[in-house]
């Protein structure tokens, strides 16, 4: 499987301008059928791309078998939850169990805790995050867990902040992965030297995160019409961090190669769908990191799990809108994780 550096935006690039030039002079095109081509040719690659990288997801899922026992396949922990925001890291931590995670960790303020251990007996509920101790109390999990979340409805109170901080500081001292999203990255934008050069962490801003993360990284929103290299030089400069800006397509990359998701979704937009990407990233990061250089064939293993929640994601909202249309809500999504996983990954 071939996924080299930038491979895939250079043959679209040479094949348009050969396209263009071709059609130019034989056939008398207008430029603006020349354009339409050329992007039809750019879609054709990035599907190639998709699918390939597809391929490798499958092979990083580890197998169900007798012989393992609970926490194997995932412990994962999410950090958020606050007065405001409940349903946010609900929707990240229930997410991360229905793809596959073993048990599903919720670090979060004193009142959080109980609205969000009352949506599911299924999370392990911290209340934590508020306490003088903090740091020091999520620190005693970490050895147990595989891979933490950030952000998911952790709100920007001040003091939260900053034993938020504590925690990424004692993750990567023990070298835990990482996924940084809503209000995680709002920390990072004012400190990028928290994940600065952290080779395991995955963030996953949405349009208006990217633009803020940019601007403090780039001193540019990074908002122009190349998206591609708006995403690839942010995780450079942010030291080959793996960057995944969300939208209509989702653009992931490791400041070498970019990969871009165009699976189908729907056109819903209710909150909550980025959280559900989050939690299914935690878990499939830590199965790609698992699965080593022979099954995920020396690609990234964090670019392969960011193209893998991506697709699962969309493939959930898809399917949750064939069922409930514009009624869709995230809760209808996470009930498609498993079929959408397995028409995805396992058909
Ligand atoms: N049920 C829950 O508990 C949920 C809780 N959540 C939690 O909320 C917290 C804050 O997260 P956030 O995403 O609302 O904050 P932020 O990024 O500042 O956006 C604010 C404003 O920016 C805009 N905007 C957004 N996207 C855009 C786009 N693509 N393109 C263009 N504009 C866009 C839009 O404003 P508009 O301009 O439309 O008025 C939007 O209102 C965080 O903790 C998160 O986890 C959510 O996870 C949802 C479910
Ligand atoms: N315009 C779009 N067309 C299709 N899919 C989209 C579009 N925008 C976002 N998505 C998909 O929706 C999911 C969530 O992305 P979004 O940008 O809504 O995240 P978010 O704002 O962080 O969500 P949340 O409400 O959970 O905070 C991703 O899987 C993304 O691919
Ligand atoms: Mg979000």
């Amino acid at each position: 499987m071939a996924l080299p550096a930038g491979a895939g935006a250079l043959l679209a690039g040479a094949a348009a301008v050969a396209l263009l030039s071709a059609a130019l002079v034989l056939y008398e095109l207008s430029p603006d059928a020349v354009l339409q081509r050329a992007f039809s040719l750019h879609k054709a690659h990035s599907i190639k791309d998709m699918e390939n990288a597809l391929q490798l997801v499958r092979n990083i899922i580890p197998p169900l078998t007798s012989q393992k026992h609970k926490g194997q396949d995932g412990r994962i922990g999410v950090v958020g939850g606050c007065q405001e925001y409940t349903g946010a890291p609900y929707f990240a931590a229930i997410s991360a169990l229905k793809v596959g995670a073993d048990l599903s960790h919720v670090f979060c303020t004193r009142e959080a805790a109980p609205v969000i251990k009352s949506y599911s007996p299924e999370l392990i509920v911290h209340p934590v995050l508020d306490s003088p101790s903090a740091v020091h109390d999520v620190e005693e999990w970490l050895p147990r867990l595989h891979a933490l979340v950030v952000g998911p409805g952790l709100g920007r109170n001040d003091a939260l902040l900053e034993n938020v901080k504590g925690i990424l500081e004692a993750s990567k001292a023990r070298d835990i992965p990482v996924v940084i999203d809503a209000d995680g990255l709002w920390l990072i934008a004012r400190h990028p030297a928290l994940i600065q050069g952290y080779r395991k962490a995955v963030l996953t801003p949405n349009h208006v995160e990217f633009g803020r993360l940019s601007e403090a990284v780039l001193r540019d929103p990074g908002n122009g019409s190349d998206r591609r290299e708006a995403v690839r030089r942010l995780s450079r400069a942010l030291g080959n961090v793996t960057v995944v800006q969300k939208g209509e397509r989702d653009v992931i990359s490791d400041g070498e190669q970019v990969l871009e998701c165009v699976q189908e979704g729907s056109g819903r937009r209710c909150g909550g769908q980025g959280d559900l990407l989050s939690g299914a990233l935690g878990v499939l990061v830590h199965w790609a990191l698992r699965a080593g250089p022979e099954k995920t064939n020396g690609c990234s293993p964090l670019l392969l799990a960011a193209m893998g929640a991506c697709s699962l994601t969309r493939q959930c909202s898809r399917q949750a809108f064939q069922k409930h249309g514009r009624s869709t809500t995230t809760t209808d999504m996470i009930a498609e994780v498993g079929p959408a996983f397995r028409s995805l990954f396992e058909a």
